[in-house]
């Protein structure tokens, strides 16, 4: 089922949470809303589950219009962060009752609709664990039977707010791999609420970053990361060197050094230039395009890179960091060398 969110916004006590937030979700997406805390992220969850209300813009379901429609006609899956199971359920009773709840002629017989929740526990595969109560589970359990549960009443819409969030980052990765296969099989449309990045890369099709309420981008996980449309998103998705440089014509200067750019960027003038840890390159010797002079403070192996601390020597007031490919030929680094980085690659904001 699509999901159009056409310039809604919601005010609380007088206060703008959301600004004309548009979104268009085909059926069968599974789009991550991921953002800092307090952008606004729950709040929009909520409005398309029909848990809150928004002040004004409209939302369609499937093309019909729902303001009025309240959250149980909407048919809409929820998981919460914080699982909800009912604690004096059976895990076989809490995941079949959402059918045990339909009106008694869309009601099935006991025998099918237990039938059809072990199948789901099956598929979560807790089938073993049906007689057992929720305090008798792991976290992940809890969280498997809640998607089971959800699952139950064949929603088409399937709404989970940091769904893994309580949970350890090992059983996390695990229940990642969960919804992207439940994903497939039911084939919903998921909206989830995420601040992990590195969870909305994994799971979604789509990303949309948000920051005070507004959208910041909409894309999919390459075109977010390789080409953040502002200046917020670069800086949420990754750690990143700020430098001040200044553009005149073609030609790039950072302090007393500069170089050709070779086309005239859109931007002249001051720039503040972010370069991302591991696109810095760094080399021992001067060059045109490595003149950035530095000297290595600090050194740390971290397996497969080294990140080092790098003080600029009469260019940038702060220390930069950069990460190190252990494969790269620059060979092994150490405390007090010098070097020069480049200043390619950089991203240029005015
Ligand atoms: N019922 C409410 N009444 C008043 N303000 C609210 C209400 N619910 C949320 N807010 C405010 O709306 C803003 C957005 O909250 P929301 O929970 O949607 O953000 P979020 O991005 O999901 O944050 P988090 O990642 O911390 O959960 C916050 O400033 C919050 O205080």
């Amino acid at each position: 089922m699509n999901i159009e969110i056409d310039k809604i916004s919601k005010v609380f006590n007088h206060r703008k949470i959301l600004t004309n937030i548009s979104i268009n979700i085909k059926s069968g997406e599974m789009i991550a809303l991921l953002g800092p805390s307090g952008s606004g992220k729950t709040t929009l969850l909520r409005i398309i589950a029909g848990l809150e209300s928004h002040s004004s813009g409209y939302l369609r379901l499937k093309g019909q219009d729902v303001g009025g429609v309240s959250a149980r006609d909407r048919r809409v899956g929820f998981v919460f962060q914080n699982y909800a199971l009912f604690r004096h359920m059976t895990v076989l009773d809490n995941v079949s009752f959402g059918i045990r709840m339909l009106p008694r002629h869309k009601r099935p017989s006991r025998y099918i609709i237990d039938k059809k929740a072990m199948q789901l526990l099956s598929i979560v595969q807790l089938d073993h664990l049906a007689n057992r109560y929720p305090s008798q589970l792991s976290g992940g359990q809890k969280q498997r039977v809640a998607l089971a549960r959800a699952l139950a009443i064949e929603p088409k819409i399937l709404l989970l707010d940091e769904p893994f969030g309580a949970l350890d980052t090992q059983v996390r990765k695990e229940l990642r791999r969960w919804i992207r296969n439940l994903h497939q099989e039911f084939k919903f449309t998921g909206v989830f609420v995420t601040h992990d990045q590195e969870e909305a890369m994994e799971i979604a099709n789509r990303i949309v970053i948000m920051n005070h309420g507004v959208i910041e981008q909409i894309g999919t996980p390459e075109d977010i990361w390789c080409v953040p449309s502002t200046r917020f998103v670069f800086e949420f998705l990754s750690e990143i060197n700020c430098v001040i440089g200044m553009i005149c014509g073609t030609e790039l200067f950072i302090g007393p050094y500069y170089w050709n750019l070779s086309y005239i960027p859109k931007v002249q003038g001051e720039v503040e230039l972010f370069f991302r840890p591991w696109e810095m390159e760094i080399r021992k010797e001067f060059s045109i395009f490595s003149p950035l002079p530095v000297k290595i403070i600090n050194v740390s192996f971290h397996g497969y890179y080294w990140q080092l601390s790098v003080e600029p020597l009469g260019w940038h007031h702060d220390l930069l960091t950069i990460i190190l490919g252990v494969k790269d030929s620059f060979g092994i680094p150490e405390f007090g060398m010098y070097c020069y980085l480049s200043g390619r690659n950089a991203k240029l904001y005015s």
